[in-house]
């Protein structure tokens, strides 16, 4: 009897169960990507997800098994409702855009927002582990958000990022299987998010600055300047970004090229700046 109290013990230290979430606009593949794991299939046919599906799942990490709870979450606006009690006591977040379409990415950070607004209080987003899904990576031609844009938006927050495509499979089971060893690691750490063992040698700020930048419309939007700035505020602005990003400095992938386009943008506006 001893025997096996003890063995029950010890295989209940190791099993463990967790909740994990999917977020992102409709249709980018969400139900496609849980499907593909957990299914092994693809299916073409678009099927809305009404208000939020259900799966477990178990798999194997180390020496532990994992019991996995996936609430896969309706895009759809019309759904908010139903989606947001199902928020709170997620360990970890699937967050999913189509690299064909550039709103399902720039999304990304509204739907951190809804989270963070209806966790509230209890938000810890530090106990929460985030993989980053750029889906449809097998519709090369309409692809319109490259890699280095994506990878930048996940690791600058300290999230993982996976180029993932449900039809052909690829980067799907990677992704899930780092994605549920680091929420391994992470309970095993008492509950917080181990700190990246390498440091992503750049800052937040650095990263969401070149991302601005990419996406802004005009150079006054570049600089971060009001349309008829004047030739001071022109040139405080482009100081402040210079020395933000100066390549010397900053190793932020696309640094360089966000630092040529703001000193185009400072010569540009200053020819037309009597
Ligand atoms: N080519 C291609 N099509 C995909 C891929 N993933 C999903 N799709 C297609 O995209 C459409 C939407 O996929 P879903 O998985 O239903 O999207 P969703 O994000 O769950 O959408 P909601 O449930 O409305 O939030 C379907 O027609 C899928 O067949 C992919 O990797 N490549």
């Amino acid at each position: 009897i001893m025997d096996t109290n003890v063995q029950k013990r010890r295989e209940n230290k190791k099993s463990l169960r967790v909740k994990v979430i999917s977020l992102g606009n409709a249709e980018v593949g969400k139900s496609c990507i849980i499907k593909r794991y957990c299914e092994k299939r693809f299916v073409p046919k678009y099927l809305a997800t009404i208000g939020i599906d259900y799966g477990v799942t178990k798999v194997q990490v180390r020496d532990r098994e994992i019991k996995v709870n996936i609430f896969d979450m309706a895009g759809h606006p019309f759904f908010y409702e139903v989606r947001n009690e199902f928020y709170k006591d997620s360990q970890g977040v699937v967050l999913v855009y189509d690299v064909g379409l550039r709103e399902s990415f720039d999304a990304l950070d509204s739907w951190l927002g809804e989270m963070k607004q209806e966790m509230g209080s209890q938000a810890n987003m530090e106990s929460i582990v985030f993989v980053v899904c750029a889906n449809k990576v097998d519709l090369t031609k309409r692809r319109v958000v490259d890699e280095g844009e994506g990878r930048l938006w996940a690791e600058s927050r300290g999230f993982h990022y996976f180029e993932t495509s449900a039809q052909s499979g690829e980067g799907i089971s990677e992704m899930f299987q780092a994605f549920f060893s680091s929420i391994t690691d992470m309970c095993e750490n008492g509950g917080k998010r181990p700190v990246a063992e390498v440091s992503v040698g750049f800052t937040k700020e650095q990263a969401d600055t070149i991302r601005r930048i990419r996406n802004s419309k005009d150079s006054w939007d570049m600089l971060g300047v009001k349309p008829g700035a004047t030739r001071e505020e022109v040139n405080k602005a482009y100081r402040k970004l210079a020395v933000l990003l100066h390549p010397d400095k900053c190793v932020a992938p696309g640094s360089e090229d966000a630092f040529k386009a703001v000193v185009n943008a400072r010569t540009s506006l200053l020819k037309n700046i009597k």
